[in-house]
């Protein structure tokens, strides 16, 4: 089963071209696909197409065949910037989570336990509020929030770009160690090249309202960070990013 767009079109009154012309394309449950193209190129609102949350002009989204017409538990979607609740603590905000599924007082305490552990935070951090912790620690907290409600799908819109550049690595990896552990499907926009190369398995290109690109990444996993370009095929995929992208010509 999949998710799936079928000839999506999303034109914004007011705007002369549509954002996303006639886009169809299939992401197979369990896969990791990475969304990537210049500002304004509609990463963001293919990803909220695909949560519901955004209503297509015409054509469709469907969820395992269901047509997509809100947002739904199965697809959980995490944002740039945290959307934590700054006056609950970080159990109760994942608790959230948890209540709106319905599960017994003590089952949530437990499973508050296990996401926190899940996503590498001390157990002491449950009691925390949102405003004392750093940036990595709430979007683990976030992280944590989405997983909480068990969706099938993962979709982020640049989760990491807020965080410095080591926090960002580690938070690739614990978004690696997740997604092997636990076989979810991951929809991912960045903008960052490397991001885009060190986790997908498929790289789709957004240009001109349309996938200009739709990229198989060649590399072998692991692919750590400090030695990724070392790994067999990255030049070249790097090369074909820019070039995508049209840094190159912006370069020159
Ligand atoms: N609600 C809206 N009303 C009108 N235009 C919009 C709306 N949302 C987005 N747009 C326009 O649609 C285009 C695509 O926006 P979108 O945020 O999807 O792109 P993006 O690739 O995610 O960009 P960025 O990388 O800068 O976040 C932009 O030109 C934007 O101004």
């Amino acid at each position: 089963m999949a998710l799936e767009t079928h000839d999506l079109v999303v034109h914004y009154p007011g705007t002369q071209h549509p954002t996303l012309d006639r886009i169809s394309m299939t992401i197979p449950d369990g896969s990791f696909t990475v969304l990537v193209g210049a500002s304004g190129s509609g990463k963001s609102t293919l990803l909220h197409c695909l949560a519901g949350l955004t209503t297509a002009t015409s054509g469709q989204v469907t969820d395992n065949g269901r047509v997509v017409t809100a947002p739904d538990p199965r697809r959980g979607v995490a944002f740039q910037r945290d959307v934590l609740f700054p006056w609950l603590s970080v159990a109760d905000n994942i608790d959230f989570a948890l209540v709106a599924r319905k599960l017994p007082a003590k089952a949530r305490r437990a499973r508050i336990d296990e996401l926190l552990d899940l996503v590498g935070l001390a157990p002491g951090v449950a009691r925390q509020r949102p405003s004392e912790l750093s940036g990595g620690m709430r979007q683990r907290v976030s992280i944590a929030r989405v997983l909480a409600g068990e969706p099938e799908v993962m979709l982020m819109d640049e989760p990491f770009a807020a965080l410095d550049a080591l926090t960002r690595l580690r938070m690739q990896d614990l978004l690696i160690d997740l997604w092997t552990r636990l076989g979810r499907t991951v929809v991912f926009v960045t903008h960052d090249i490397d991001e885009a190369i060190r986790l997908g398995d498929t790289i789709k290109v957004l240009r001109g309202g349309g996938i200009a690109e739709h990229i198989v990444n060649p590399l072998d996993r692991p692919r750590p960070a400090d030695s990724l370009a070392d790994l067999p095929g990255y030049s070249e995929l790097r090369k074909t990013l820019h070039h995508q992208l049209g840094i190159d010509h912006a370069l020159h």
